[in-house]
């Protein structure tokens, strides 16, 4: 990394500053810094020329493109749902995207706002539980447009092992949202975590998540990336604890803490916003900016974006008129449902000896046959080797979305990976009633050609 100087000198919190300097870090070690505190012009450049790490940014804009939709936990705050109309808080998305549909959409996006430098996957769940569609995605941008900073956001629980893959893939920045260093305050936070083919749960989960946000933040310092972490303050649970969590975010050698108001409303179907969690008032935000800013720099223009956010900051650009550019509309698509009744989505995806297919156009459901699979989980066993997925996918050759009313982390994966999308958001419900609702989801995302009426028919 080049070590020239700059005029980049601390100056604590950064709000309308250069924001590329901190007050008390001491992690020259990292590379990031000189020997008098101030940061290496490489470093300056890279954030200065980034919208979301500096005010200065502010003539660059930014593209989020949503590839990435399962995620590894559960954040009480988090609904991953797709947006209602003009909804704008983190995690929700309009339509989900390919890795291909990403790359077109950012060389659309490029051609009319040139200023675009910046590429971020953030969701609409976490990029590095879908490692593939990440990373094919940020190849397929370097390949298109080589000086773009690629960006990642996570909840840094699969980024150990994905650094060095980030790294390869071209990734500058990167964000980890940390939102403590206690277990017991995790707790009340994430109600699971699926960690190597177990999902945990209480302490137990935090601890895991929290060890492993600690060691990614690690890794991916000493690899040279611009690490800044994202905490969402939340009243009366981690608003105590925002100075000691800062004292360790500048331990580990982040470059940034952002603090971000928790967004809690009862409407977004969020454990915080049912259980009537208030959001942090305007005061207690910038308390808590103090508090940490004794010991990082502090960010306080972040606009929360949404996972498929595009333009300048503030100034979001509406992808309505791009959707039909982002083609891969289809005629009509193949539904695998699992049902153990006939009636409901009522089977987990593990437990399915069968699934009835239907083929789903603008114009009609219509039941084509039943396809007979070897169960992917075996007694206990759900951490199911690669044959039985193999075969899984063979039998679910041709089907684009598979509806079940609960399925793992391995095969949630292994499908998305293989171009298919499983869901469990119809769990309980009727099967045509699923379907219905599906086809109008498509339609309106633009993943179905647009003719009016629907049938259901038998043809079984
Ligand atoms: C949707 S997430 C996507 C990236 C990744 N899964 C993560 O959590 O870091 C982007 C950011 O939005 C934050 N976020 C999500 N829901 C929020 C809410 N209701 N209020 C405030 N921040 C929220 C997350 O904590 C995270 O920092
Ligand atoms: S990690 Fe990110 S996507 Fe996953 S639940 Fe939490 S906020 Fe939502």
């Amino acid at each position: 990394m080049e070590q020239t100087q700059t005029s980049c000198k601390p100056s604590g919190t950064m709000p309308t500053g250069t924001g590329c300097s901190s007050q008390a870090s001491d992690d020259s070690a990292l590379g990031l810094k000189l020997d008098d505190g101030s940061l290496s012009a490489e470093v300056v450049n890279k954030v200065t020329t980034h919208p979301c790490y500096s005010p200065e940014g502010h003539k660059y804009a930014r593209i989020h493109l949503p590839v990435a939709p399962a995620c590894n936990i559960q954040c009480n705050y988090c609904n991953r749902k797709f947006d209602c109309s003009n909804e704008s808080r983190p995690g929700v998305v309009s339509k989900l995207l390919s890795p291909a549909q990403g790359a077109k959409r950012f060389s659309k996006v490029k051609e009319r706002i040139p200023q675009t430098n910046v590429v971020g996957i953030a969701g609409p769940g976490d990029p590095l539980a879908n490692p593939a569609a990440t990373l094919a995605t940020l190849k397929a941008v370097a390949l298109a447009e080589p000086d773009v900073h690629l960006c990642v956001s996570t909840n840094g629980l699969a980024l150990l092992e994905q650094v060095s893959a980030l790294k390869s893939a071209g990734v500058s920045h990167l964000t980890i949202t940390i939102n403590c260093i206690d277990a017991a305050i995790g707790e009340k936070i994430y109600p699971w975590v699926y960690f190597n083919h177990k999902r945990l749960r209480g302490r137990q989960a935090a601890q895991t998540l929290i060890d492993r946000q600690l060691a990614g933040l690690k890794a991916a310092v000493a690899a040279g990336m611009l690490v800044k972490v994202n905490t969402v303050l939340i009243p009366g649970i981690n608003d105590h604890h925002i100075e000691a969590l800062s004292q360790e975010l500048k331990n580990y050698g982040a470059l940034l803490h952002n603090i971000m108001p928790l967004i809690s409303d009862p409407a977004h179907g969020t454990y915080f916003g049912l259980t009537g969690q208030r959001q942090p008032t305007e005061d207690e935000v910038s308390t808590a900016r103090q508090a940490a800013g004794t010991n990082m720099a502090q960010m306080s223009h972040c606009q929360q974006c949404r996972a498929d956010a595009v333009g300048h900051l503030g100034q979001d650009v509406d992808l309505n008129d791009m959707a039909s550019s982002e083609s891969e509309v289809d005629s009509s698509v193949l539904v695998a449902v699992a049902s153990k009744s006939g009636v409901l989505i009522d089977q987990h995806f593990g437990y399915a000896q069968s699934f009835a297919i239907y083929r789903v156009s603008a114009t009609a459901i219509e039941r084509t046959e039943q396809r007979t699979v070897g169960q992917y989980c075996v007694g206990d066993d759900c951490d199911a080797a690669d044959s039985r997925m193999d075969a899984s996918l063979q039998a679910l050759s041709g089907v684009k979305h598979v509806l079940c009313s609960r399925i793992g982390m391995t095969p949630w994966q292994a499908l998305e990976q293989h171009g298919v999308m499983p869901s469990t958001e119809y769990a309980l419900f009727g099967i045509d009633d699923a379907l219905e609702q599906l086809q109008s989801q498509l339609l309106e995302n633009g993943q179905l050609q647009a003719v009016p009426s629907t049938t259901i028919k038998e043809a079984m």
